[in-house]
């Protein structure tokens, strides 16, 4: 193989992003990874594993990982933080109720972990398709303020978006702030 083909080669390994999509069980993560895809997002059952899927968006291989949320499948989370360069954090902004159970599972099992520092952070508050849209920035607010991130990551390390993974809203500029990361 001549240089020019290892230097090329490289470059399209450069491009590759390794996400990594994790959250409390029926918070959405498969139902999102599946809008990116483009398939029908009404047909989703609990994820009792994983699963992969590569998303190819301008000139990126977005290598996501789809990890079920169940409570028994939390302690296997770490298995696949390895290599992984950005965590989606998924939040159902249907079941606030559950906003603190988030928060303690984010920290413990996400940004005190030692194998993840530099890791960059995307939280995606989901399901806002059933809000009044007039409550998306109360909803936003009081995840700001749960959650608190600027106490433990600096400000471009993440970022906090309102979605959909019924009718994509939100989430292409998700992916653009993804690639735009210096990884
Ligand atoms: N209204 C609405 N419902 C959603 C949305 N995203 C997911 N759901 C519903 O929420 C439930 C859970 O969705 P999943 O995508 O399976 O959730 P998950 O986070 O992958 O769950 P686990 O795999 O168990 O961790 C399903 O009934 C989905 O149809 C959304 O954007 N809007
Ligand atoms: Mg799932």
């Amino acid at each position: 193989m001549g240089l020019l083909t290892i230097i090329k080669k490289q470059k399209i390994k450069d491009k590759e992003i390794r996400v990594l999509t994790l959250g409390l069980d029926n918070a959405g993560k498969t139902t999102i990874i599946k809008q990116i895809l483009g398939e029908d997002t009404k047909k989703v059952s609990p994820t009792m594993g994983f699963q992969i899927n590569t998303i190819q968006y301008k000139e990126y291989n977005l290598n996501m990982w789809d990890i079920g949320g169940q409570t028994t499948i939390r302690n296997f989370w770490s298995n696949y933080f390895d290599r992984s360069n950005i965590i989606i954090w998924v939040i159902d902004s249907l079941s606030l109720e559950r906003l603190d159970e988030s928060y303690q599972e984010l920290r413990e099992k996400i940004i005190l972990q030692d194998q993840l520092v530099g890791t960059y952070l995307v939280v995606l508050i989901n399901k806002v398709d059933m809000l009044d849209p007039q409550q998306h920035q109360s909803v936003k607010d009081q995840v700001i303020k749960v959650l608190n991130l600027d106490r433990e990551l600096n400000q471009d390390r993440y970022i906090i978006q309102l979605v959909s993974g019924y009718t994509g809203e939100g989430l292409s500029p998700v992916l653009d702030w993804m690639i735009e990361r210096d990884i």
